[in-house]
């Protein structure tokens, strides 16, 4: 047993010191990234924000949603093949990801639908991506999709980031235990602060050209402003994009005044008892379900909630004199905090 004594940072361990700045307006900077992918050689720039590949938001409605800002969805792994043809034909399929996990059946039906129409962005999700399957899987991908930028993850140390990365992946996904539906940290124990594992992995995957998203724990638009503070490429949201009118969760109606109104909307996580029931008939025995099912409130177009993402990201910017969105890691000193956020009336 070993104990690591340095201190380890989640988002709410901190806040963003102002710095002085020329900035005038809000208006004035460019959250818009640009990025070569190590692997494929290829750039990509829009707004880097991906929605999780989670059934309520990694979906078709989303990806078009969000593609209008800039931003990207990794699809959940569930769509049937034709489906999926369809929409990779589509121009509004530009910033999406094909999610899938390990299994052969995932990587068949992923060539049948590439064959059919060709995939450019690839998402290698597992719970846990220590294992050797799993860089298997990385390489054999890499290999039979040489020109699709590839995601994969999830892990949380610089050692396993720079694994994948080596591997074939050209973003590494960074996140054991953080998420708004998840319950690993509690059911195993295992798991490690946000903020820190965006720090160190990214500083690994910078030193490789590699690239990170920061996926799951933002629970409010700072979140994000810190995650790209600590260096995270992109990030992967989940809970916060739930609720909407683009989401396929189930809507919960109430009456009032005499109308139906929409009041709140399920929302799981893909190893809850909701989803393992869902797809694989049931928890196995040998396993504990991992996610929770929550309800959400309902929230309309997913619109409001980008511009409000948006905003306080570049709202983030002018505070601490970043006009471009690459400069904030450059342009940020946090500082450590015993409160963040005054909640007399509430979050
Ligand atoms: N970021 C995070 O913290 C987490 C994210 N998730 C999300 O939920 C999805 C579904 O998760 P889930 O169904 O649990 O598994 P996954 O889809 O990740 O993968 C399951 C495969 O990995 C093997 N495996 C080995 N160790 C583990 C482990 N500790 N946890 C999970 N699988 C393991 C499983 O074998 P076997 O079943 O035989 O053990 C199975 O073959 C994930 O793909 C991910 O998107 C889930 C948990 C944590
Ligand atoms: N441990 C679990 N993690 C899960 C599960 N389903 C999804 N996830 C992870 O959460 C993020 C989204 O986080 P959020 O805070 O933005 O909601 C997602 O991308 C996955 O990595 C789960 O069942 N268990
Ligand atoms: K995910």
């Amino acid at each position: 047993m070993r104990i690591e004594n340095d201190p380890k940072l989640d988002f709410r361990d901190v806040l963003i010191r102002p710095k002085r700045s020329t900035l005038g307006s809000r208006a004035h900077v460019d959250v818009t990234r640009s990025f070569r992918f190590a692997h494929t050689g290829k750039d990509w720039s829009g707004f880097p924000l991906i929605a999780a590949n989670m059934d309520v938001v990694g979906t078709m409605a989303i990806a078009r949603a969000l593609l209008k800002h800039g931003a990207m969805v990794a699809l959940h792994k569930h769509y049937d093949a034709d489906e999926l043809v369809a929409f990779f034909s589509e121009a509004e399929a530009a910033n999406a990801f094909y999610s899938l996990g390990t299994t052969e059946a995932d990587h068949d039906k992923l060539k049948a639908v590439h064959a059919k129409s060709p995939i450019t962005k690839i998402c290698l999700d597992v719970a846990n991506g220590y294992t050797e399957k799993f860089v298997d899987t990385v390489k054999a991908t890499r290999e039979a999709f040489p020109d699709a930028a590839i995601m994969a993850g999830n892990v949380v140390t610089g050692d396993m980031t720079e694994a994948l990365i080596l591997a074939g992946a050209d973003i590494v996904k960074v996140g054991i235990g953080p998420g708004s539906v998840c319950t690993t940290r509690k059911m195993t124990g295992v798991g490690y602060p946000q903020l820190s594992a965006i720090i160190e992995c990214s500083d690994a995957a910078h030193g490789l050209k590699g690239l990170v998203c920061g996926d799951g724990g933002v629970t409010v638009p700072g979140d994000l402003a810190k995650g790209y503070g600590a260096g995270a490429d992109f990030m992967m949201l989940g809970g916060m994009l739930a609720g909407h009118d683009e989401c396929e969760g189930d809507i919960r109606y109430e009456e009032r005044d005499g109308e139906k109104v929409a009041v709140g909307m399920t929302f799981y996580g893909m190893s809850s008892d909701t989803a393992m029931k869902r797809y694989s008939g049931g928890v196995a025995k040998y396993r504990a379900s991992e996610g929770k099912t929550v309800e959400v409130p309902y929230r309309g177009p997913v619109e409001g909630t980008m511009q409000e993402l948006m905003g306080g990201v570049r709202s983030a910017m002018t505070y601490i004199g970043a006009v471009r969105l690459k400069e904030v890691p450059k342009r940020t000193t946090f500082i450590m905090v015993g409160s963040q956020l005054n909640t007399i009336f509430g979050g």
